[in-house]
C-alpha cells in the first residue's frame, strides 16, 4: 500500500529568464512501512521535493497525496493539524527546545496537539534510540549524535504516517551519522515506520530499501535493493 503519492509535481521559482526549474514534473509513490532515500547533487531538487510532500511548501502545479489525503487542497488550518499529527520531520539542524530536557522535547508536539502521551510507547522509542538514561538532560548536556536521537525519538513519539528527514546527519561524522540512521533504520522497522531521507552521502543512502536520484528537478533513476 503506498502511503505517500507525488504525480507530476512541479515547483518553479521566479519567472522569465531566470526562472528555476526546481521540481520539473516529479512521480512517485513510496510504500508503507519502507525505507527511501533520495539522492542527487546540490541543488537538485531534494529539499523542495521534500518541503512539497510534507506540505511546507505549495507545488507550482501537480499533487501530493500523504495516507489518502491530498495535501495541496487543505486549507492552511488543515494542513497545519494534519501535518502536526501525520508527518515527522528531522532536519539537520536539530531544533530542540533549549530550556525543556530530552523528554520534555520528545513529548512536547504531542502535548502542544493536545493529545494524551503513549508513555510506553515513547519509552520504547527512546530506549531503541539508546538515550534512556539521558531524558532529564537538557539540550547543552547532550552531544551532537544524542541531540539528533532526540530529534528523532520527538519525531517518531507522535506516530506519523511518514517521517521525512532532511540531511538528518548532516552535522555528524561519518561514524556517529551510521550509528543514528542505523537507529532510525531499526525504528522504522520495529513500527512499520515510513521514511523518507535526504542524504547526500552513498554510503547512508545504502541502508534505505530504495533509491531515488533526481537530476534538475527530475528523477534520474529509482533503484530497489
Ligand atoms: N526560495 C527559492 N527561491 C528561488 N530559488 C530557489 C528557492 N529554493 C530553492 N531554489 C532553487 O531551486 C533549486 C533546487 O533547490 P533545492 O534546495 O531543492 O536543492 P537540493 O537538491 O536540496 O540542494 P542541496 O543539496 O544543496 O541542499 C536550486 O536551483 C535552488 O537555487
Amino acid at each position: 500500500m503506498s502511503i505517500l503519492k507525488v504525480e507530476n509535481l512541479k515547483k518553479y521559482y521566479g519567472s522569465g529568464e531566470s526562472q528555476v526549474r526546481a521540481l520539473d514534473g516529479v512521480n512517485l509513490e513510496v510504500e508503507k512501512g519502507s525505507f527511501t532515500a533520495i539522492v542527487g547533487t546540490s541543488g537538485s531538487g531534494k529539499s523542495t521535493l521534500l518541503h512539497m510532500m510534507g506540505g511546507l511548501d505549495i507545488p507550482t502545479s501537480g499533487s501530493v497525496e500523504v495516507a489518502g489525503r491530498e495535501i495541496s487542497k487543505m486549507s492552511d488550518d488543515e494542513l497545519t493539524i494534519f501535518r502536526r499529527r501525520q508527518i515527522g520531520f528531522v532536519f539537520q539542524a536539530y531544533n530542540l527546545v533549549p530550556i525543556l530536557n530530552a523528554y520534555e522535547n520528545i513529548v512536547l508536539p504531542i502535548q502542544l496537539d493536545g493529545s494524551k502521551v503513549d508513555r510506553e510507547f515513547v519509552m520504547e522509542v527512546v530506549e531503541i534510540m539508546g538515550i534512556g538514561k539521558k531524558l532529564k538532560n537538557m539540550p547543552n548536556q547532550l552531544s551532537g549524535g544524542e541531540q539528533q536521537r532526540v530529534a528523532i525519538a520527538r519525531a517518531l513519539a507522535a506516530k506519523p504516517a511518514i517521517l521525512l528527514a532532511d540531511e538528518p546527519t548532516g552535522n555528524l561524522d561519518t561514524r556517529t551519522s551510521q550509528d543514528v540512521l542505523g537507529l532510525l533504520k531499526t525504528t522504522g522497522e520495529r513500527f512499520g515506520q515510513t521514511i523518507v531521507m535526504i542524504t547526500h552521502n552513498e554510503e547512508i543512502a545504502q541502508l534505505a530499501d530504495t533509491i531515488i536520484r533526481i537530476e534538475d528537478g527530475k528523477i534520474a533513476e529509482s533503484r530497489w535493493q
